[in-house]
């Protein structure tokens, strides 16, 4: 049984207006996706500002009203409250943020915030739970000296330890990690990753980690998700999207990678170039009528493309044949 299973979740916002606030119309900032995590892996998030990331994450860990769908953990639906509290749902799933200095609360000390879920959940004697606070702090790599500080004391990689330290106080199952890294810079976000993958190898957790940039995920995520304007596009392994994506969108993220080496900087602009020009051209063949995507075609255990069934195969062939004359 996988970690958490989410089956034909919909998220949809209501739009009021007019002088007695009435529900005119909806956001259906997700509409309708379906995936799997299992035990000890991260999970891959990804799409672009927009397309309905973080409602998926706030549903998994139960902070945002489901319009409709499941999200199983245990075999139990943890959409429904009183599932919830029976699977300590609360306690096994937390969730780290972007910007860690509005996530941590200003007028708290640090000992105070990492002790936080240990008070609600734990219920340890004052010593015992320093003692944790202490621990957690050590392991996070940061000084006892940290106990006493404000968030605002700290740098924003220091500060998304502390957050890391909060989300595992409980020992928790699955973290929902929201572009833990996008608000540090390019060296800061090296060491916060890694450091985010020694914490998941000691504490056997899973992660949904949540970003727009491609160039991350690849170096965190073993099973990755595509998602566009709240629907998922394509699903696959690592080396389903980085080395045979198939729509056009997973694409046009890869191309929007920066080119390190200066070397292939020419070669790289060329092909985004090439991938914009499909996109302008053929954009009405990836997307129904309405400019939606299409439902999920398995073209592989693991990979599947948002598109019709026939197109889908085609284009999973042409894959192939490409590879092996490679
Ligand atoms: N509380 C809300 N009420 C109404 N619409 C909302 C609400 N929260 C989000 N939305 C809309 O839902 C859609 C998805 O938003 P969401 O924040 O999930 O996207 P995202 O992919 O996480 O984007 P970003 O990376 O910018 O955070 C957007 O169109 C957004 O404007």
């Amino acid at each position: 049984m996988s970690l958490i299973t989410i089956q034909n979740l919909k998220v949809h916002y209501p739009i009021r207006s007019g002088f007695w606030n009435r529900v005119t119309d909806e956001v259906p900032a997700v509409d309708g996706i379906s995936f799997a995590i299992e035990a000890g892996e991260t999970y891959g998030l990804v799409g672009e500002s927009g397309s309905g990331k973080t409602t998926t994450g706030k549903s998994v860990v139960g902070l945002e009203k489901v319009t409709s769908g499941s999200i199983l953990y245990q075999g139990q639906d943890i959409t429904q409250k009183a599932n919830r509290r029976r699977l300590n749902y609360n306690r096994d799933v937390q969730m780290i943020f972007q910007d860690s200095l509005s996530s941590l609360n200003p007028r708290k000390r640090i000992e105070d915030i990492i002790a936080e879920p240990l008070r609600n959940f734990e219920h340890l004697s004052k010593e015992d739970e320093k003692l944790r606070v202490l621990q957690l702090l050590d392991i996070v790599g940061l000084d006892a000296d940290a106990l006493y500080k404000y968030p605002h004391q700290f740098s924003g990689g220091q500060r998304q330890r502390i957050g890391v330290a909060r989300a595992v106080a409980t020992n928790p199952k699955l973290i929902v990690a929201d572009e833990p890294v996008s608000a540090l810079d390019l060296s800061v976000q090296a060491q916060v990753l890694n450091f985010m993958k020694k914490i998941q190898r000691e504490f056997g957790i899973s992660y949904l980690f949540i970003s727009h940039d491609l160039g991350v995920v690849r170096h965190m995520c073993q099973n990755i998700a595509i998602m566009n304007r709240g629907r998922l596009v394509e699903i696959g392994t690592r080396d389903d999207i980085y080395n045979h994506p198939l729509h056009i969108y997973t694409k046009r993220l890869l191309a929007a990678i920066p080119e390190t080496n200066v070397a292939q900087r020419a070669a790289h602009r060329a092909s985004r170039l090439a991938v914009e020009r499909i996109y302008q051209e053929q954009r009405a063949k990836y997307y129904d009528d309405d400019g939606k995507a299409y439902p999920l075609v398995a073209v592989s255990p693991t990979h599947s493309v948002a598109l019709p069934a026939a197109l889908a195969h085609q284009l999973a062939q042409e894959e192939v044949q490409r590879e092996a004359q490679a």
